[in-house]
């Protein structure tokens, strides 16, 4: 469990969380949405430690991280990983392999366990191949799925994914899409910060954010109804239009199709 306690966050005089309080259950894979500058992003940076608040307490596992200790810190990040929107800000490496092992060198981790993992990355993220393939040469979809390995190569237990295939063409989309299935059958915990529909299908509950504060977290069937004629700026799914107009489901549309 991930939890935010009592979190009061400020760019310089810009305040943008005050006492937000939040829970993250292991292995509800959860969707975040909100209009522009609602403050997903900056919600996912506090959760993983890349920022620090200047009030509040963050808990993994019911155990308070300490902003000012580097084992504490480190704690939070070993089980608490975070995918930039760009994947260009996160590829270090000169070859694919040695992206995914710069993190795990870092760690102290003998060269066996490295290797052990580069390959299990590789897999889940479907790079196999393309090991010795220079970063900078491969498709938005495959710097994404790169980004992806080198980060769960760490294997945190959350991975927080922030609007991660907003850079993405239509399959480039698919392929993230078919990595985060991989994840959430693998038990990882995914929390993904997206405006789109096809994103969010994947989730078993959404938060909704508007100007730093909580309007909805529940069950994501909820959500739809809940958020019509709400300003979210979160595409509707094809699904939920076709239901709302005909009275019917996709697939009973379908089948009467077919007949
Ligand atoms: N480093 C920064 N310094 C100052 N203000 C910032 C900084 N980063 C973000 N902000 C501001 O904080 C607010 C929340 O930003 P944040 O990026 O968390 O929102 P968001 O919901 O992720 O937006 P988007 O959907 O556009 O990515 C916005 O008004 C933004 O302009």
């Amino acid at each position: 469990m991930l939890e935010a306690k009592n979190i009061d966050f400020n760019y310089k005089e810009k305040r943008i969380f005050n006492n937000l309080n939040i829970i993250l259950e292991s292995k509800i894979p959860i969707g975040l949405v909100g209009s522009n500058g609602s403050g997903k992003s900056t919600l996912l940076r506090l959760l993983c430690g890349i920022l620090s608040p200047q009030n509040g307490e963050i808990f993994l596992y019911g155990k308070k991280i300490n902003f000012n200790n580097v084992n504490s810190l480190l704690y939070l990040k070993k089980h608490v990983g975070y995918i930039f929107q760009n994947p260009e800000n996160q590829i270090v490496g000169v070859t694919v392999e040695e992206d995914i092992a710069f993190g795990l060198e870092n760690l102290g981790l003998d060269r066996n366990e490295i290797k052990k993992r580069i390959n299990w990355a590789l897999n889940v993220t479907d790079l196999i191949g393309l090991e010795k393939k220079d970063p900078n040469t491969l498709s938005g979809g495959q710097k994404q799925r790169l980004a992806i390995a080198s980060m769960i190569a760490m294997q945190p237990d959350f991975i927080l994914m922030d609007e991660p295939t907003t850079m993405l063409d239509p399959e480039g989309r698919e392929e993230i899409y078919k990595v985060i299935k991989n994840l959430i059958n693998i038990g990882k915990t995914i929390i993904i910060a997206s405006h789109h529909a096809k994103d969010l299908r994947f989730v078993e509950k959404i938060i909704a954010l508007d100007s730093g504060k909580i309007m909805f977290y529940d069950q994501r069937k909820k959500f739809y109804n809940w958020s019509e004629n709400k300003r979210f700026n979160v595409e509707i799914p094809f699904e939920n239009i076709v239901k709302k107009y005909t009275g019917k489901s996709l697939k009973e549309l379908e089948r009467n199709i077919c007949l």
